[in-house]
């Protein structure tokens, strides 16, 4: 599969290194300090999940990620190279180049067709569209009925899983999600999952998801929890009942920890 590097591939064995990263948000009742000084590295090929209760820092952290969020100190190399520090442009170029994201606001264009969606990051680009390619990741993303209707006749899943195609269909090295399997009925949600997974395990691809479902995160290799801006551990192989017992015990610990004594050297999965 042809995939596009601006440094030799070999050399790349993270899909995402964080230093001390800090973001920290004003509120009228004061500073929220949404990652506090968090340090992680997770391994190129890798499909990662992070939870922690509500509040806890994972959309932020996935957003600094992405470079859709800049952080306001510490460093974060995806792929091998740099985000923060990019001019808008290049950042866009580099985002298109290595990156899929997959949010909640989905960016879709309404009067366009879900093939022409999955393919608009690939046309943007002026990347050549391999069409049978893209209705084939459309068609795994349970779109197969739906390849000609435009997306004004769609639903919210079936939106959902446009996005989730076009995110995959430009082969980015490193594909970021937040929550997204929520608001999926359980099928939908598992091929979306079998899917990520399955660009991981063939193509080598890096997959990090926020999520709030101890399901969703058993498809991960490792899961990443964090808890007040920080992280609070991580779980190998995870299956969906310790991920739920280590959320169960967060949910209790944000509300007695002490931010002072957590780790902050760099968490290696
Ligand atoms: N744009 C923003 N402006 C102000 N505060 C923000 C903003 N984004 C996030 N925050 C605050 O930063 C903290 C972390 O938010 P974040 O959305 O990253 O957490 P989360 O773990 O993804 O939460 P959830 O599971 O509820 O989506 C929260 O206290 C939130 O209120």
């Amino acid at each position: 599969m042809f995939r596009h590097h601006d440094t030799a591939p070999d050399t790349i064995t993270e899909a995402l290194r964080m230093v001390s990263v800090r973001k920290a948000y004003g509120h009228p009742e004061g500073e929220v300090t949404a990652l506090d000084r968090v340090s992680l590295s997770l391994p190129a090929g890798s499909f990662t999940a992070v939870m922690g209760p509500s509040g806890s820092g994972k959309s932020t952290l996935i957003e600094c990620a992405a470079g859709l969020d800049t952080p306001d100190t510490g460093v974060v190399v995806v792929d091998g190279a740099q985000v923060a520090g990019r001019g808008e442009e290049e950042l866009a170029k580099f985002r298109r180049q290595r990156i899929g994201s997959i949010f909640q606001q989905f960016d879709l264009v309404e009067t366009e067709t879900v093939l022409a969606n999955v393919t608009l990051p690939l046309r943007t680009a002026g990347k050549r569209v391999d069409t049978s390619y893209a209705e084939h990741i459309a068609t795994q993303a349970g779109l197969g009925g739906r390849l000609h209707h435009l997306l004004a006749e769609l639903s919210d899943s079936e939106r959902q899983r446009v996005a989730i195609a076009r995110a995959l269909v430009a082969n980015p090295s490193v594909i970021f999600g937040d929550e997204p399997t929520g608001g999926l009925d359980p099928d939908s949600a598992r091929n979306v999952l079998e899917l990520l997974s399955h660009s991981v395990r063939q193509f080598g691809q890096s997959v990090v998801l926020a999520t709030h479902d101890p399901v969703a995160a058993s498809y991960a290799d490792s899961v990443v929890f964090m808890a007040d801006g920080k992280l609070a551990g991580c779980l190998h192989q995870p299956t969906p009942a310790a991920v739920a017992e280590q959320m169960a015990y967060l949910g209790d610990l944000s509300l007695i920890m002490d931010a002072r004594s957590r780790d902050r050297a760099l968490v290696s999965v």
